[in-house]
C-alpha cells in the first residue's frame, strides 16, 4: 500500500509513502532536459523539462514510481490491483504504456491544465517493459501547487478525476474513496459537544476526542481517510525547515510499521519502505528510507543541459 499527498505553505510540497514488501533497487533519478525520451508506440522526444524522482534501478529508463518535473509539477504512480485495466493499441488515440506515463507527462507540461489536455488524446496501453516485467496495476495522481488530479483506467476506460483532498492511496477507485469521506465529516480537531441524546452527563476526559473514529488501521481506504484528516488540519510555519518536517509528518501518519502487515507467511511484510518529500518549487527531492536518515538532491545542483540519466543511490 501506498499513501501519496500534497501540502502548500509559502511552497508547494508533494511525496509520497512507498510501502511494499519488495525493492526493484530504486534510487533517485535524474533525466536531464536532453535525455532521449523514446517511446514505444508515440513519437520520441529530444529535448524536454528537467525531471527527478525515484525509480527503479533497472536499464537505462527512468522508470519513475513517482517524480517532479523543473516547473513544478509532480506525480506518483500507486498499486492499484484489480480495478486496473490497460487497453491493447488504438490507432486512433496517443498510445503510452503504463510504465511510460510519468515521463511522458513530465517531460512537457507545465501544470495540472497542461497534463489534463494530454490525457484527453491518451491510450494507456498493456504494452509491457519487458518479458521480466510486465505491467504494474497502477493509478497516478498529478499535482502543481493549484490542483490535484488522479488518472485511472478502469474497465468503461480512462478516468480523470479532479482531487480536492490532494491525497491518493490505493482501492477502490477514486471517486469511491472520495465518497468515503462524507462518513467522516463528524471529525474534528475540537473537543466534541454531547449530542449524544437522553440527558446522560458525558465527559471529556481526554484532548483528542473530537477525532474519535478516525480509522488507525492501514487498509487502503482507512489510510485515504487518515491522511486527509490530518492534511486538512495540518498547521506548520512556513519556512522550509518546518513545511518538509510537517508534511513527514503528515505521511508518518499512516507509515507501515515492519510486522504489522503480512502479505505472505511466515515472515514477508509490507512496510514503508521509503517516505519522500519534493518541493516542486525548487526542484529538491527529500527522501528517508525505513532505517535512514532524511537526505536531499537538488536537481539544479546538476548539470540538467546533459543527454545521460544521473542516478544516486538511495542512503540507508
Ligand atoms: C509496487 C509499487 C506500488 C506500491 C504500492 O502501492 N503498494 C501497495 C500494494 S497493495 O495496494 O497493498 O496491493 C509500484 C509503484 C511504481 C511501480 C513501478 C513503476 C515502474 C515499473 C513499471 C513496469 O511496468 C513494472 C515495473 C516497475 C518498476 C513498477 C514496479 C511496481 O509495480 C511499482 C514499484
Amino acid at each position: 500500500m501506498c499513501t501519496a499527498a500534497n501540502y502548500l505553505t509559502k511552497c508547494h510540497y508533494f511525496g509520497r509513502n512507498f510501502d511494499y514488501e519488495i525493492s526493484y533497487n530504486e534510487r533517485v533519478t535524474i533525466t536531464p532536459r536532453n535525455y532521449p525520451l523514446i517511446f514505444r508506440d508515440t513519437e520520441d522526444i529530444e529535448n524536454h523539462y528537467g525531471i527527478i524522482g525515484i525509480a527503479a534501478g533497472i536499464d537505462e529508463y527512468p522508470l519513475y514510481y513517482d517524480a517532479c518535473n523543473e516547473k513544478g509539477l509532480a506525480m506518483g504512480g500507486l498499486n492499484f490491483p484489480d480495478y486496473c485495466d490497460y487497453k491493447p493499441l488504438n490507432e486512433s488515440k496517443v498510445n503510452i504504456a503504463s510504465f511510460e506515463i510519468i515521463p511522458y507527462i513530465l517531460s512537457q507540461s507545465k501544470t495540472i491544465n497542461d497534463a489534463k489536455r494530454l490525457l484527453v488524446d491518451l491510450n494507456i496501453s498493456n504494452e509491457k517493459f519487458s518479458t521480466q516485467l510486465p505491467p504494474s496495476p497502477l493509478h497516478w495522481i498529478i499535482s502543481d501547487r493549484n490542483a490535484s488530479i488522479v488518472v485511472e483506467v478502469v474497465k468503461e476506460g480512462l478516468n480523470v478525476y479532479d482531487n480536492p483532498v490532494g491525497v491518493l492511496t490505493n482501492n477502490p477507485p477514486f471517486d469511491k474513496q472520495l465518497f468515503n469521506l462524507n462518513n467522516y465529516m463528524a471529525l474534528s480537531n475540537k473537543a466534541p459537544e454531547n449530542t449524544f441524546g437522553g440527558n446522560l452527563d458525558l465527559a471529556i476526559y481526554s484532548r483528542g476526542m473530537g477525532s474519535i473514529g478516525l480509522p488507525g488501521d492501514v487498509s487502503s481506504q482507512s489510510r485515504f481517510v487518515k491522511a486527509s484528516f490530518v492534511k486538512e488540519n495540518s498547521v506548520s510555519g512556513d519556512s522550509e525547515k518546518e513545511s518538509v518536517s510537517q508534511f513527514f509528518h503528515i505521511l508518518a501518519s499512516v507509515e507501515q510499521q515492519k510486522g504489522c502487515t503480512l502479505v505472505e507467511e511466515p515472515d514477508k511484510f509490507e512496510y514503508t519502505i521509503y517516505s519522500d518529500c519534493y518541493n516542486t518549487d525548487k526542484g529538491i527531492l527529500y527522501y528517508k528510507t525505513y532505517d535512514g536518515p532524511q537526505t536531499s538532491v537538488n536537481m539544479h545542483d546538476e548539470n540538467l543541459e546533459t543527454d545521460q540519466l544521473i542516478n544516486f543511490e538511495l542512503i540507508d
